[in-house]
């Protein structure tokens, strides 16, 4: 399939509309693979199909299960009871996080040989964190070009349980996830994940909990830094649940919630609401913080303008260390806000699609606002008047990031047109983001 070079977008004054949203990335991929190691078939329906969840899939066919095509966003996955049936693969992880790092965990309990690789961008985020808390229950696993970066391969090996295994978790919280994933497998005996230091993106290990215990396997939590992973009484440790139904994304949901808040709404999206499992439905307080006015059911989320006397955002400082993809959002929301915007606690910015913090604060500035970046902050003064907003020719870069594509439509309600480059890279989690951009916006 060609990609498009560059989209031209905007200037829009209104949105208006209501999105059904595509399925949770970070459900879908764990609900794969927690499919694939369960005993019983799995109907996985909602799920994501996208760049993300396509390397998942392809790389569970690759160990031998049967993982059927989507249709209707439906997938069959026929469980292998904890076992993968190949014992020797090379799998190509994309730049998928959600992917490799649950998979090179659960891999490592296989006694088999593996190799995970990526995209160049993949090679240059962290796994160390995580191959380290797997050395502790003997896994053999070594670099196979950077130390502490993939690609990294799997030798088999005797996994050893011992009664604590201690993971940092201030890089990012999928070390923690991949842990608790793989280590029921092999716990012969009840085992406790202690995280060393801060523990950053948390309601992601909620995630992990509510759809391992979906699967028959329940963690216990005696404070906030330690998991008690229960002894495994069969051979087969997760039970598959026979269905189960991928909420909307929720940090799919933030582009939209952010239009509904300055392009006048109302904008609904449908598919997370207030029973979401999902962290980043924090987002629509973030935003009602900064003056959106919003309302929720069970299962939606609409923002129709803003509440503010002034008709305008109010900026904000806010810890993001929860939201860490979402605050993107709040970073171009901020082009439309009077004050400051000031997000902390985004450091794990750094280690993600690109370095969001350097690719952020570079392009907005290339639209007129004042940005001021640190290690772990974002600040963003938006641009005084509309004679302020630049307007680049050469467009907004995106970095082969899905977040900066669809973070930046947003600027398309500034007074200019709008050229974003490379839009395509939103296929990771969201490939009709545009299309339906396009269908709300006038
Ligand atoms: O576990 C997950 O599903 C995710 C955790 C977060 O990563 P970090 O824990 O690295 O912040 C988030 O940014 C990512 O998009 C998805
Ligand atoms: C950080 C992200 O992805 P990944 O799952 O690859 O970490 C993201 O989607 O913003």
């Amino acid at each position: 399939m060609s990609s498009l070079p560059s989209i031209t977008t905007g200037p829009f004054a209104r949105a208006q509309g209501s999105i059904v949203l595509p399925g949770s990335k970070s459900i879908s991929n764990r609900a794969l693979l927690l499919a694939a190691l369960a005993s019983g078939t799995t109907t996985l329906s909602n799920l994501l199909d996208a760049d993300d969840t396509q390397v998942m899939r392809k790389a569970l066919r690759q160990l031998g299960l049967s993982v059927s095509d989507q249709a209707n966003q439906v997938c069959v996955v026929e469980g292998c009871g904890g076992r993968f049936p190949v014992r020797d693969a090379d799998l190509f992880m994309g730049n998928a996080g959600t992917a490799i790092r649950p998979l090179t965990a659960a891999l490592a309990m296989q006694s088999g040989n593996y190799r995970l690789s990526g995209v160049p961008r993949m090679h240059e985020r962290p796994i160390r964190d995580l191959v380290d808390g797997l050395r502790q229950v003997g896994a053999d696993i070594t670099y196979e070009s950077q130390e502490g970066y993939p690609p990294i391969k799997i030798a088999s090996a005797d996994i050893a349980i011992h009664d604590v295994v201690k993971v940092r978790g201030d890089v990012s919280s999928q070390f923690l996830t991949a842990l608790l994933m793989a280590l029921p497998l092999v716990a012969k005996k009840s085992v406790k994940i202690e995280v060393i230091g801060e523990l950053i993106s948390r309601p992601y290990i909620e995630i992990t909990l509510k759809l391992m215990a979906r699967f028959g396997v329940l963690v216990s939590c005696p404070d906030a830094q330690s998991f008690i992973i229960p002894e495994k009484k069969s051979d087969a440790v997760y039970q598959s649940p026979g269905t189960l139904s991928v909420e909307g994304d929720a940090s799919s949901a933030s582009y939209f919630l952010a239009l509904g808040a300055i392009g006048a709404g109302p904008v609904r999206v449908l598919g997370v609401g207030s029973n979401s499992i999902q962290g980043d439905v924090a987002f629509a307080d973030a935003l009602s913080l900064m003056g959106a006015q919003i309302t929720a059911g069970e299962d939606w989320i609409e923002v129709t303008g803003v509440k503010n006397a002034s008709g305008k955002l109010n900026g904000i400082t806010l810890d993001c260390t929860e939201i860490p993809d979402a605050a993107m959002t709040l970073a171009v929301a901020a082009l439309f806000a009077e004050g400051k915007t000031r997000l902390n606690g985004i450091a794990s910015w750094r280690v993600k699609e690109t370095d969001r913090i350097a690719a952020m604060a570079k392009e907005l500035k290339k639209l007129g606002a004042i940005v001021e970046e640190g290690p772990d902050y974002i600040e963003v003064q938006a641009p005084k008047n509309h004679a302020d907003w630049l307007s680049p020719l050469e467009g907004i870069d995106t970095y082969d990031d899905h977040r900066m594509a669809m973070c930046f439509s947003l600027a398309a309600f500034g007074p200019n047109a709008l050229k974003i480059n490379e839009p395509d890279c939103v296929a990771k989690t969201f490939p009709a983001y545009f299309a339906q951009f396009a269908a709300v916006v006038s």
